[in-house]
C-alpha cells in the first residue's frame, strides 16, 4: 500500500488563465515507464511548463518525488488511479503526452501491440475527453498509426474532436534519420534536416532523402532507407527482450513537446515539427491520417506541409506505405466503433 496516493510538490501556481497563457500544465500518462521517466526528467527542464503532472498505474509517487527535487520552477505532482488520480492529473492540462502501454519484444511488429495498447489508449482518451477536452494530445503509444485514429474517434464520440490538437509523435524517425545521414556523410546531425513522412512503422516510414541536399549511391540510399524504417527494430533487438527505444524516444518527445509549447504558450511562428495528424494529403486514397512536416500554431496544427518533389524511389516507397497505413487506420477506427 502506498503511503500516499496523490503527491503534490512545489509551490508555483498555475501561471496562466485561459485568455493569457504564459506557462502550461503538461500531463504525462505512463510517467513511470521506460519513456515516461526520462521524458518527465527532460520536461522538468522546460521553462514553459509551470506544472508537470505525472500519472501511471504504478510507481508515480516515487518518480514525482524524485523529479520534484530538481531546482527548476515547475510544480510536480504524481498520481496513481486511486482517489481520482487520473481526473486530477488531467484537469486543466494544456498538453497530454501519452507513452502508456506495452513495448515490443524481438520478433514482434508494432501492430502486435494493438490488442493491449488500443484499450489503454482508448481509456486514457475517454478520460482526457472528460477532464481536459481542450488539451493538445501527443500520442507515443504504439502502434501510432492506429492509436491516433483511436484517440480521434473517441473525441468524435464525445463531440469534442478538434484535429488540430491530436498528434502522433513521429519525431524519433526524424531524429534517427538525421543521425544516420550524419554518420554516413561525416556532418553534424544538428545541421541535417531530413524529412520523413507517412506513418510510424516499417514500410510506412518514408524518408525523403532526395530532399536532404546530399547525393547517395543507390546502395547507400537503400541501406539508409532501411535503417530509418527499421531503426526501432535495431533497438528492440539490442535490448534483447527488455523493451524498445526509451531514451532516444524521451529526447524526441521532449523536443516535440517543447516545440508545441513554443507555439501554444509563446505564440512563436514558423515552428515546424513532423507529426502524424489528420491530413488531406492522401484524402483521395481514403487515408485520413498522415505524417509530414507540420507548422504549429497556438491552436496546434497550423499548416500541414505537402511532400514536395519525390524521386522515383520515394514514389515506390509511398506506394508500398499507403495500403499498410490504410489498414492500420481502419483497425483503429473499427476498434472504437466496436468497443
Ligand atoms: N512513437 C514512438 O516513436 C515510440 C518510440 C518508442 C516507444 N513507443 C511506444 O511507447 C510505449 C511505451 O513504451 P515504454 O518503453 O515506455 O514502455 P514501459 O512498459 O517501460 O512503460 C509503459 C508505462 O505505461 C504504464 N501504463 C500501462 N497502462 C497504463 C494506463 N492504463 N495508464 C497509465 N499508464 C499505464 C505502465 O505502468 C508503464 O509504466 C510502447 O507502446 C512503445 O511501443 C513509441
Ligand atoms: O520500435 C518500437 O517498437 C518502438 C518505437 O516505435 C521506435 O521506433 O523505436
Amino acid at each position: 500500500m502506498f503511503a500516499f496516493k496523490l503527491v503534490n510538490f512545489g509551490v508555483s501556481k498555475r501561471a496562466f488563465s485561459s485568455s493569457a497563457v504564459t506557462a502550461a500544465k503538461v500531463a504525462v500518462l505512463g510517467a513511470a515507464g521506460g519513456i515516461g521517466q526520462p521524458l518527465s526528467l527532460l520536461l522538468k527542464h522546460n521553462e514553459l511548463i509551470s506544472h508537470l503532472s505525472l500519472y501511471d498505474i504504478v510507481n508515480t509517487p516515487g518518480v514525482a518525488a524524485d523529479i520534484s527535487h530538481i531546482n527548476t520552477a515547475s510544480k510536480v505532482t504524481g498520481y496513481v488511479p486511486e482517489n481520482d488520480g487520473l481526473k486530477l492529473a488531467l484537469t486543466d492540462a494544456d498538453i497530454i503526452v501519452i507513452p502508456a502501454g506495452v513495448p515490443r519484444k524481438p520478433g514482434m511488429s508494432r501492430d502486435d501491440l494493438f490488442n493491449t495498447n488500443a484499450g489503454i489508449v482508448k481509456d486514457l482518451a475517454i478520460a482526457a475527453a472528460q477532464y481536459a477536452p481542450k488539451a493538445h494530445l501527443a500520442v507515443i503509444s504504439n502502434p501510432v498509426n492506429s492509436t491516433v485514429p483511436i484517440v480521434s474517434d473517441v473525441f468524435k464520440k464525445f463531440n469534442i474532436y478538434d484535429p488540430r490538437r491530436i498528434f502522433g509523435v513521429t519525431t524519433l524517425d526524424i531524429v534517427r534519420a538525421s543521425r544516420f545521414v550524419s554518420e554516413l556523410k561525416g556532418t553534424n546531425p544538428k545541421d541535417e534536416k531530413i524529412t520523413v513522412v507517412g506513418g510510424h512503422s516499417g514500410v510506412t516510414i518514408i524518408p525523403l532523402l532526395s530532399q536532404s541536399g546530399h547525393t547517395f549511391t543507390d546502395e547507400e540510399l537503400k541501406a539508409l532507407t532501411h535503417r530509418i524504417q527499421f531503426g526501432g527494430d535495431e533497438v528492440v533487438k539490442a535490448k534483447a527482450g527488455t523493451g524498445s527505444a526509451t531514451l532516444s524516444m524521451a529526447y524526441a518527445a521532449s523536443r516535440f513537446t517543447g516545440s508545441l509549447l513554443r507555439a501554444i504558450v509563446k505564440g512563436e511562428k514558423g515552428v515546424i515539427e513532423p507529426s502524424y495528424v489528420k491530413s488531406d494529403l492522401f484524402k483521395s486514397d481514403d487515408i485520413e491520417y498522415f505524417a509530414s512536416n507540420v507548422e504549429l500554431c497556438s491552436e496546434g496544427v497550423g499548416k500541414v506541409h505537402s511532400l514536395g518533389k519525390l524521386s522515383a524511389y520515394e514514389k515506390e516507397l509511398l506506394s508500398a506505405a499507403l495500403p499498410e497505413l490504410k489498414k492500420n487506420i481502419t483497425k483503429g477506427v473499427d476498434f472504437v466503433a466496436n468497443n
